[in-house]
Formats: C-alpha cells, sequence, structure tokens
C-alpha cells in the first residue's frame, strides 16, 4: 500500500477494511504500508528511492490513494513517484472502466446507459519527461513538452484494448485521436489501430478526434464500449467519463503490467484531494473498486464481483440520506461484503 496524501491517506484505509472483509477465510492477507508522498519528502527529500522500488517489485500488487501536496512544488511527486512507478514497472495499461450504477447521479439528462472502458497507454506520450525550457523565466522562455509515440509502446497497448473489445459482448473498439493536428503520432496510431484490427473480424472499430470525443461523452454516452486512447487524451477523458457517471469519488483505475513481470498497481482516478482532507468527506468507493480491479487481476474473480455488487447496492440506497464519513461508507461496504 502506499496511501500516499491527503485523502490518500483516509480512501486506501476503507480500501483495505474492505479487501480484507471479501478475501475467503483461507486466504492470508500480507500488507506492508510504504510510507512515500509529501512527509518523506519533506523529511528527507526523498520522492521514490531505489530501495523501496525493489522492494515493491516483491509485491503481487499495489494499492495506491493519491499523491500531490501543496506544500511540495507541483510535478515533484507526482513525476518523482507516482509517473516513476508506472514507467519503472512498465505499466502500460491504463486501464479506467466507467459504469452508470442504477440511482447514481449523472448530469446528463435520460440516464443514458453507460458502460465503457477506457486503455489509456500509461508509458508514453507527453508523459515521458521528454522536454525542457530555454531562457527560462525570461520574457523569451520557450518550453517543450514532446509525445513520444513508438510503434512497439503503440501496438501493444492496442492490441491490448482489442482483446478486451474481443472479449465483450459489443466488441466495439473506438480509437481516441488527434491525427488531423498531431499529424505525426496520430497516422502512427491510426496506422497501428487499422493493421491490427484485421486480426480482430468480429471487433467493430471507430475512429474520433478527441475533442469531438469530449462532445459524445456528453450527449451520447452509451456509444462507447471500449477506447483506447494515448497517455493524455485518456487523462483527461477519464476524469469527464468520471464527472457524467457520478462523480470522481466513484472512478476506479489499474496500472496494468500485463506480462506479469512488475506488479501491477491500483489506484482512484482522482487525486489528494488537499480542498477536503480531513474533514472526512471523500468517497472511498473509487479505491473500493479499484480493490475489485486489483482482485480481478489476481484471479479473484467472485470477489472482485461481490465487492460490485455491495457498491452497486450502496449507491442504490443512497440518494437523499445524509452524506456520510468517508469511515462510514468503508464500514457500510465492509459489511455488505462479508454478508
Ligand atoms: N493518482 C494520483 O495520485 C493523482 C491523481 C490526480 C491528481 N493528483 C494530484 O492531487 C493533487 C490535487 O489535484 P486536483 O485537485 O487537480 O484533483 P483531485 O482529484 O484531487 O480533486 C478534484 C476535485 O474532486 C474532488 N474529489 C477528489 N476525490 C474525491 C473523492 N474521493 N470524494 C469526493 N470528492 C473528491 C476534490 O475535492 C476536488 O474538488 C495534485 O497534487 C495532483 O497532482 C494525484
Ligand atoms: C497525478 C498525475 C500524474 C496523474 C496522471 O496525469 O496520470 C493523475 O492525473 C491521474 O489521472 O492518475
Ligand atoms: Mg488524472
Amino acid at each position: 500500500m502506499i496511501p500516499g496524501d491527503g485523502i490518500g491517506q483516509e480512501v486506501v484505509a476503507q480500501g483495505l477494511k474492505v479487501l480484507s472483509a471479501a478475501l475467503p477465510q483461507d486466504v492470508k492477507l500480507e500488507t506492508r504500508s510504504y510510507d512515500l508522498g509529501a512527509r518523506r519528502w519533506h523529511a528527507t527529500g526523498e520522492t521514490l528511492p531505489d530501495a523501496d522500488l525493489e522492494s515493491l517489485k516483491n509485491h503481487d500488487a499495489i494499492l495506491l490513494g493519491a499523491i500531490g501536496d501543496p506544500s511540495v512544488p507541483s510535478g515533484v511527486l507526482e513525476r518523482g513517484l507516482l509517473l516513476k512507478l508506472r514507467f519503472a514497472f512498465d505499466h502500460y495499461v491504463n486501464l479506467r472502466p466507467s459504469k452508470l450504477f442504477p440511482n447514481t447521479p449523472t448530469p446528463l439528462a435520460g440516464r443514458p446507459d453507460i458502460d465503457f472502458v477506457v486503455v489509456r497507454e500509461g508509458t508514453e506520450g507527453p508523459y515521458t519527461g521528454n522536454g525542457g525550457s530555454l531562457r527560462t523565466g525570461t520574457p523569451a522562455e520557450v518550453a517543450t513538452e514532446v509525445s513520444v509515440n513508438t510503434a512497439y509502446g503503440v501496438e501493444r497497448v492496442v492490441r491490448d484494448a482489442y482483446e478486451r473489445a474481443d472479449a465483450r459482448p459489443r466488441k466495439k473498439l473506438t480509437l481516441v485521436h488527434k491525427n488531423n493536428v498531431l499529424v505525426h503520432a496520430g497516422h502512427l496510431w491510426k496506422n497501428i489501430f487499422d493493421r491490427v484490427g484485421q486480426e480482430y473480424p468480429e471487433v467493430t472499430t471507430d475512429y474520433l478526434h478527441v475533442d469531438a470525443a469530449t462532445i459524445f461523452f456528453v450527449t451520447q454516452p452509451e456509444r462507447f464500449d471500449v477506447i483506447v486512447t494515448d497517455n493524455l487524451f485518456g487523462d483527461i477523458l477519464t476524469d469527464l467519463a468520471a464527472a457524467v457517471t457520478g462523480g470522481i469519488g466513484l472512478a476506479a483505475s489499474g496500472n496494468i503490467n500485463p506480462s506479469g513481470a512488475f506488479p501491477s498497481m491500483f489506484e482512484p482516478v482522482h487525486g489528494s484531494a488537499p480542498d477536503i482532507a480531513g474533514t472526512g468527506k471523500a468517497d472511498p468507493t473509487a479505491t473500493v473498486l479499484s480493490v475489485a480491479l486489483l482482485l480481478q487481476h489476481l484471479g479473484y474473480e467472485a470477489e472482485a464481483a461481490r465487492i460490485e455488487t455491495s457498491v452497486a447496492q450502496d449507491l442504490a440506497e443512497r440518494a437523499g440520506d445524509t452524506p456520510r464519513t468517508t469511515d462510514e461508507i468503508g464500514d457500510a461496504l465492509a459489511a455488505r461484503v462479508s454478508g
């Protein structure tokens, strides 16, 4: 566990409660909590030392809360801890499911039937740190942040998305990019998408520019089944996806290393929410659903399904209730999961 900063600490505690409640009696859960994030950085200047990185390799999976704190310069922990982990453990599939559970509030009229999954590339794009600044701090400053897209990196994530689409009832895959403007990267993605698609004749495909995709996320989200997209577009689209499916407090994610060479890491889509940290207002459901993804990844399908059902029931009964605290929601979910 890497609880991290702000509400990360609060929501991971609830995730652990539900995980313990979900596991079969004969499965012994061993956990270790890593002190990484703002506190550690202030105390030692470290973000993710090699010793911690090495040690993290020995676990079956990682549950992360959130990192980032107003007291630390922006980017230090995001790059030095979170992205360092995603890159070091080659989490090239950033899996972000979105589902509108019954009775959950949505700003969308007509309560569309939303059930899609975004397969966000996790190791390339504009996230690699390939950039710099010249004449920094002067009126003539120039800054670059170059998007890196390799045929190797694109093909492996596109293939993963086809596999996922092929395994779902609707078998539909949408590529989201911006190949009318980002022609170099965009054409690489589109060519690979079309070529790999020949191996999946049952999967229906579609292409959308990212700006148009944001329209359909709001006006016609039921059209989506599986979406594959680059690292930055996927980041933005999945906050929007959360907003139309009950809010950011419900959105789960998995940073998957499909080969199993390194542990996969599960975390809510949201951040450390400094504006509500310490108030008990954070919804731990996103973390609890991330625990379900973790269990699914490790082969505990039935346990994962039980968590999802418990969340659906909890959400269905929420309407009109006085708001519960982080802890109360965690307790309620753990109680439902243990039956
Ligand atoms: N994976 C991560 O660790 C991660 C993800 C996103 C942002 N961050 C970091 O978190 C910090 C804050 O970022 P931000 O404010 O842009 O995004 P944020 O996701 O932390 O918060 C955005 C808004 O959503 C609300 N919110 C978030 N999670 C919630 C929950 N579980 N329940 C109820 N409301 C919730 C917040 O109160 C806030 O109003 C920054 O340092 C950022 O870099 C980390
Ligand atoms: C904190 C940041 C590095 C991260 C990202 O951009 O991937 C976050 O926004 C997310 O969505 O997990
Ligand atoms: Mg994000």
